[in-house]
C-alpha cells in the first residue's frame, strides 16, 4: 500500500471519504455497463475511462482489484423512469434482426473501443441475460415485503425502504414530471422489477416467472449481478451521473430490501460502500446521447485523424466530476499534448534503469491520485518530470511508468509515428508525401530554395504540414 490514504467522493454521503476496503487488501468494484443496442458514443466511453482510472489507481495502491462491468442486453427502457420500450427490442424490430445478433455486434463494437482507449479488461464482463435465474430468485426474496403486482408486472414499492432516493439530486415526489404514471402505482417513483409481456405481444426475449412471462427490469439486473459477483456490501459502484437520479436509487432500494432491513446504512445496506459518478461529456448543444440520432463515435475521431488515446488524454485533462465539453479544437490540443509527451518519453524509455533509486519522489503522484483521482494534476507532474533533465533518464523512467500505470496512455509502447493517423479525406498518400519530401531534400541540398518552398506549399495545400527539425518531418493538418 502507498502512504497517502485514498480519498474518493461518495455521491451517497456527498463527501470525500477514505477508502477502507471491506475485505482487507482487496477492492471490489462494479461499473454499470453499456446497453448494447447501438454503438457507444464517446460520452459513454468517458464513463469507462473513469472506471479504468479508478481501477488502475486501486491496483497501483496495492489493492487486489476485482472489477465487474455488465453488458445490458435486456430490460433497459427508452425512458430510464419506467416507461417506453425496451431499447434492445426496439432496435431489433427497426433492423429486423435478432436481439442476440444486435447484442453481439454492439458488444464487440464496445469492446473495440475499450481496447483502443487502453481500458483494462475487468475481471468479468457480466451479461445480464446470463443471470435470469438469479434475478428471479432475488425478486422472489423481496416480493412479499416490498413489491406488488399490477397488469404490467411486479412493482417495487419505494415507501417500504428508508430514505428512498437519497442518492438522487432530483426531487422524487409526484408532480415533478419525471415519472410516467402507471395505473395503480402506489408511489410515483415505484418501478417495475419484472415486466410482463403485454397480452397479444411477443417479445424476442422473455422468460417465465411467478408474475407472468416477461423480462427483468434494468435496475434488478445490476443489483443481482453486483450481489452475485462481488457480494454485499462491495467497495465501489460506478456509473455516469445520469444513473445517480433513477437507476442507482432504484438499485439501492432493491439492495436495502434484499438485506432485509430496509435501512440505508451506507456501509452495510445500500449494496456498496461508495457510489461514484462521472460527469457528462457534453456538446455545445447539450448532453451527448445516442438516442438522439447523430452521435460521435470513437471511430469518427479516428477517421478524422485523431488517435483514440488523444480522446483518453482529453478525458484525463478534466477531473471526472467536472462536465467536459467536446470540441474538435480541444481534441486537437489533447493530441498535441500527447505528442509532446510521447516525443519526450521516446528519448527516455530506452535508457537502462540505474541501480540506485533516486528518481522523482512518488509522494506527489500518490497525493494527487489519492485526492479523488486528480488526473489533471498528474499530467502536469508527468510533464515536470519529463523536463527534469538534471536527473538521469534511467531514474526518471520508473516514475513516469508509475504515473502512466494510472493514466493508461501506453507511454511504454506508443510512438510518435503511431499518433500520425491518416485522415479518411486526406488527398495524398503517405508514400507520395515521402516522395515529395525526398524531392524537397534534394532541392535544398542543391540550394534551390524556390523549388523547396514550392514543394512545402504544395504539401500544405494537400493538408500536410512540413516540420523542419522534427524527427518525423511532417504532420497531417487537415
Ligand atoms: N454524455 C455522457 N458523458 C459521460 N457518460 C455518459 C454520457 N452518456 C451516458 N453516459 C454513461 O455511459 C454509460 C453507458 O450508458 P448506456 O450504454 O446505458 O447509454 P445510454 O444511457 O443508453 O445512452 P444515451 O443516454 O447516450 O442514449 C453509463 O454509465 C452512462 O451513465
Ligand atoms: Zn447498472
Amino acid at each position: 500500500m502507498t502512504d497517502t490514504p485514498l480519498k474518493l467522493f461518495n455521491s451517497l454521503t456527498r463527501q470525500l471519504e477514505e477508502f477502507q476496503p471491506v475485505h482487507p487488501g482487496e477492492a471490489r468494484v462494479y461499473s454499470c455497463g453499456p446497453t448494447v443496442y447501438n454503438y457507444p458514443h464517446i460520452g459513454n466511453m468517458r464513463a469507462y475511462v473513469f472506471a479504468d482510472v479508478l481501477g488502475r489507481t486501486l491496483s497501483w495502491k496495492g489493492y487486489d482489484l476485482t472489477h465487474v462491468i455488465n453488458i445490458t442486453d435486456v430490460g433497459h427502457l427508452t425512458d430510464d423512469a419506467d416507461a417506453g420500450e425496451d431499447k434492445m427490442e426496439k432496435m431489433a424490430a427497426q433492423k429486423a434482426q435478432s436481439i442476440w445478433d444486435i447484442a453481439k455486434h454492439y458488444t464487440e463494437a464496445y469492446w473495440a473501443d475499450v481496447k483502443a482507449l487502453n481500458i483494462r479488461e475487468p475481471a468479468k464482463w457480466s451479461v445480464a441475460t446470463d443471470y435470469i435465474d438469479e434475478m428471479l430468485a432475488f425478486a422472489k426474496s423481496i416480493a412479499d415485503r416490498h413489491c406488488y403486482e399490477l397488469d404490467g408486472g411486479l412493482y417495487f414499492d419505494v415507501s417500504t425502504v428508508a430514505d428512498y432516493g437519497r442518492l438522487a439530486r432530483a426531487v422524487t415526489e409526484e408532480g415533478e414530471g419525471r415519472i410516467e404514471t402507471v395505473e395503480g402505482k402506489r408511489n410515483a417513483a415505484d418501478f417495475a422489477i419484472w415486466r410482463k409481456t403485454p397480452a397479444g405481444e411477443t417479445r424476442q426475449m422473455e422468460w417465465d416467472s411467478p408474475w407472468g412471462r416477461g423480462a427483468p427490469g434494468w435496475h434488478l439486473e445490476c443489483s443481482v449481478m453486483g450481489e452475485k459477483l462481488l457480494g454485499f456490501p462491495f467497495d465501489i459502484h460506478t456509473g455516469g451521473i445520469d444513473h445517480r437520479e433513477i437507476h442507482h436509487p432504484n438499485e439501492i432500494a432493491q439492495n436495502q430490501a434484499f438485506c432485509g432491513c430496509g435501512s440505508l446504512d451506507v456501509a452495510t445496506h445500500s449494496g456498496a460502500k461508495i457510489w461514484m459518478h462521472n460527469n457528462f461529456l457534453v456538446e455545445r448543444s447539450g448532453k451527448m446521447s445516442k438516442s438522439a440520432g447523430e452521435f460521435l463515435r470513437l471511430q469518427l475521431l479516428v477517421d478524422k485523424g485523431y488517435h483514440p488515446l488523444a480522446y483518453r488524454m482529453m478525458c484525463l485533462q478534466a477531473h471526472y466530476r467536472s462536465e467536459l465539453e467536446f470540441s474538435w479544437e480541444g481534441l486537437g490540443a489533447a493530441l498535441t499534448r500527447l505528442k509532446r509527451i510521447v516525443m519526450a518519453v521516446e528519448n527516455i524509455r530506452n535508457v537502462a534503469k540505474l541501480p540506485e533509486d533516486n528518481g522523482p519522489n512518488l509522494g506527489e503522484l500518490d497525493a494527487s491520485i489519492s485526492n479523488d483521482l486528480n488526473t489533471p494534476e498528474i499530467l502536469t507532474l508527468l510533464e515536470t518530470w519529463l523536463k527534469l533533465d538534471f536527473i538521469h533518464e534511467g531514474h526518471r523512467w520508473p516514475a513516469i511508468q508509475a504515473a502512466d500505470s494510472i493514466l493508461g496512455l501506453n507511454l511504454g509502447g506508443l510512438t510518435r509515428a503511431d499518433l500520425r493517423i491518416r485522415p479518411n479525406d486526406a488527398r495524398i498518400s503517405e508514400d507520395e508525401i515521402e516522395a515529395e519530401l525526398l524531392r524537397r531534400k534534394e532541392a535544398r541540398a542543391a540550394k534551390d530554395f524556390a523549388t523547396s518552398d514550392a514543394i512545402r506549399d504544395g504539401l500544405a495545400e494537400k493538408g500536410v504540414e512540413v516540420m523542419d527539425g522534427d524527427p518525423l518531418g511532417w504532420e497531417w493538418k487537415l
